[in-house]
């Protein structure tokens, strides 16, 4: 559902209901540092969220701590209304470095999420082959890892993450190790993936192009402790062909969006000297 057209009353609502991800006041202590400070974030069914801010402000902690990976000092992440403690079948998680395995075919490592659900073997070959398609590597399934360049690699890690079909996405700086051609082919391809598809998406990102391109929201955090600053709407319309990136809407949202993340920086510096 696009986000706006859902009544605002239902997105505060604590029971925020049906296949909304809420972050419910998630404090983070690590090392003894308090890492989150009461992070509050309610995650709309089928809203693309990116989580952007200076380095060290805590996304990658943040992403984790909705992953399950984290466990938060107070507060709750929740799904459809319920806590998630842990890991869940509900959240798929794809980091910055691939995780394909180099001892298995392309196919054998996109199933295997799938195997470890104990999908059989007969639907795992039906989910496989679509996840292939979504990416495009149904030629490929039969190379291994070391034939592929980085953006095959990344492509088997996303149909990995998509084959298991999460209703939640969480992605951690999926595209920070591509070189910027194959960064915005791949960028472009999953615009494609989403608009097609019912997932909901979080998205940490250091490159504010790519977080204006892909986002319905982007949420920025200050540091120190990290907290939510700001959000920006980006009120795009979709499907967005890579040459929205050159519009006067687009570079104004992603000026805007620089302004948001310095001043995050700027307070924070303010409150580091204070
Ligand atoms: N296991 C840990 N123990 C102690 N401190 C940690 C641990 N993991 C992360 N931190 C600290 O938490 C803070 C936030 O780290 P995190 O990686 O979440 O930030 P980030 O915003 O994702 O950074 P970057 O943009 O550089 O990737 C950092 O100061 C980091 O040193």
């Amino acid at each position: 559902m696009d986000p706006e057209d859902m009544d605002p009353e239902d997105i505060d609502s604590p029971e925020a209901g049906a296949g909304c991800l809420e972050l419910c006041s998630l404090h983070v202590r690590l090392g003894g540092r308090a890492i989150l400070a009461g992070i509050d974030l309610v995650v709309a069914p089928h809203e693309f969220v990116a989580l952007v801010g200076p380095s060290g402000c805590g996304k990658t902690t943040l992403l984790g701590t909705v992953a399950g990976f984290v466990r938060p000092e107070h507060g709750e992440v929740r799904y459809g209304g319920r806590a998630v403690v842990g890991a869940g079948p509900e959240r798929a998680m794809v980091f910055q470095d691939d995780a394909v395995f180099p001892w298995m075919r392309v196919r054998t490592n996109v199933a295997y999420g799938l195997k470890v659900r104990g999908v059989p073997r007969h639907e795992r070959a039906r989910l496989v082959d679509e996840a292939l398609d979504l990416v495009g590597l149904r030629s490929s399934a039969g190379l291994w890892p070391r034939q592929l360049s980085g953006g095959m690699r990344k492509r088997v890690d996303i149909a990995r993450a998509l084959a298991v079909d999460p209703p939640v996405l969480l992605m951690d700086e999926p595209y920070g190790a591509l070189d910027m051609m194959t960064k915005q082919r791949l960028q472009t391809e999953f615009e494609e993936i989403f608009e097609r598809s019912r997932m909901t998406v979080l998205f940490v990102t250091h490159d504010l192009e790519e977080a204006v391109y892909l986002s319905d929201r982007v949420v920025v955090l200050a540091p120190r402790p990290g907290r939510v600053a700001e959000t920006l709407e980006i009120p795009l319309p979709r499907p967005r062909p890579a040459e929205v990136k050159l519009t006067p809407e687009f570079q104004d949202l992603r000026r805007r969006l620089g302004r948001l993340v310095e001043a995050a920086e700027a307070a924070a510096d303010v409150r580091g000297a204070a």
